[in-house]
């Protein structure tokens, strides 16, 4: 798969500036109010009790803030945190040893849970429920099972694909919460924050735009502004204008929602060899040359979520919204206006 400018994944010239971008505090995490809310009071709670807190399961799509989210419960808590993910836990041996390292309260986060392999997610059902281990030592008629005593500690688990979890282990989390795309005005904020933390300035009009152009998501609005950034630093300006926001976010390809090359060319597949649908993912993946795994994981959901693309039980359709953004009368005539 190709570098895109507004993939919410995480790419690598994002990796190094993050860990300065990222908030530590509750208090800085902007957006997410329920969600923010919600932890706030099982957090207090927690303390008020003295125990560890509940396990808490973050879903969402990439790049809106769950491994931020996830340091900052450990943060809030006073408490260590420890972080793995799921494919890299690849025995049970690994998560026990990871496990009986912990110290009372610590928050274990595990990055994509859900893939976790299944004979590791075993082992940690009674360690969440109960805190042990259970670990078969040896094998044949020799092995036997050992029980492992843990301190109270917090698992924090994150994934894109919560339809993914089993059910077991799903139930086995006290909070889920989900994270949801950003509105302009908190991605506003955000870029705003993180103008700053570059030593830079932005305008209003000018962060309102990134914010439009962000697909609902901090990362991309980041991305976009380290690269606008560069270009008005180029010009001399001392606040990133308007106009030179317009101009970088062109030169990068960016439309006004947010889309790029590989979106126009999903939608105009459509539109140009099947009447904006409905048609089959398999057929619009040939047509186009992609996997139909990536169409349905990477390029679709946002442009489901903003409605230019719509399931049937017939097969994705390209609605009206969509045609109106390329300038198309519509599906009946098919024909540029
Ligand atoms: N609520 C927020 N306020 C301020 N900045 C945020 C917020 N959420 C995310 N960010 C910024 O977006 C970047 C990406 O967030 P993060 O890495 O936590 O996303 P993620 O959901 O874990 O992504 P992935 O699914 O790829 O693991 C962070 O570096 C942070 O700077
Ligand atoms: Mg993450």
């Amino acid at each position: 798969m190709e570098d895109r400018m507004v993939t919410g994944e995480l790419q690598e010239e994002d990796a190094t500036v993050e860990l300065s971008l990222r908030p530590t505090m509750l208090s800085q995490y902007i957006g997410q109010h329920k969600v923010k809310e919600n932890l706030r009071i099982f957090i207090q709670a927690a303390k008020m009790r003295e125990e560890p807190l509940d396990h808490v399961l973050l879903y969402g799509p990439p790049g809106l803030g769950k491994t931020t989210l996830a340091a900052i419960i450990a943060n809030e808590m006073g408490v260590q945190f420890r972080s793995t993910s799921g494919p890299a836990i690849e025995r049970a041996g690994d998560l026990a040893a990871i496990l009986s390292s912990l110290e009372a309260g610590d928050v274990l986060f595990i990055d994509e849970i859900h893939r976790l392999p299944r004979t590791v997610e075993e082992v940690l059902y009674p360690a969440m429920e109960d805190f042990f281990l259970d670990i078969v030592i040896g094998s044949g008629p020799s092995a036997r099972s050992v029980r492992i005593d843990l301190p109270p500690f917090t698992l924090v688990g994150a994934t894109t694909r919560a339809g993914l979890l089993s059910a077991p282990l799903r139930d086995r989390f006290g909070v889920l919460s989900r994270l949801d795309f950003y509105d302009p005005k908190d991605l506003c904020m955000i870029i705003e924050r993180t103008a700053d933390i570059f030593n830079t300035s932005i305008t209003k009009e000018a962060a309102l735009e990134v914010a439009e152009r962000s697909r609902g998501t901090p990362r991309i609005a980041n991305r976009l502004l380290k690269r606008i950034r560069d270009i008005s630093q180029v010009k001399g300006e001392q606040k990133i204008s308007l106009s030179t926001t317009g101009q970088a976010l062109e030169m990068l390809q960016v439309d006004k929602h947010g889309l790029d090359h590989i979106d126009h060319k999903l939608l105009k597949g459509m539109m140009n060899h099947f009447q904006g649908g409905p048609v089959g993912l398999d057929t619009i993946a040939a047509t186009i040359g992609e996997e139909p795994q990536t169409i349905e994981d990477v390029y679709e959901p946002f442009l489901l979520q903003i409605g230019f693309i719509q399931r049937t039980p017939r097969g994705r359709i390209v609605t009206p919204v969509a045609y109106e953004h390329f300038g198309w009368k519509g599906r009946a005539d098919n024909e540029p206006r």
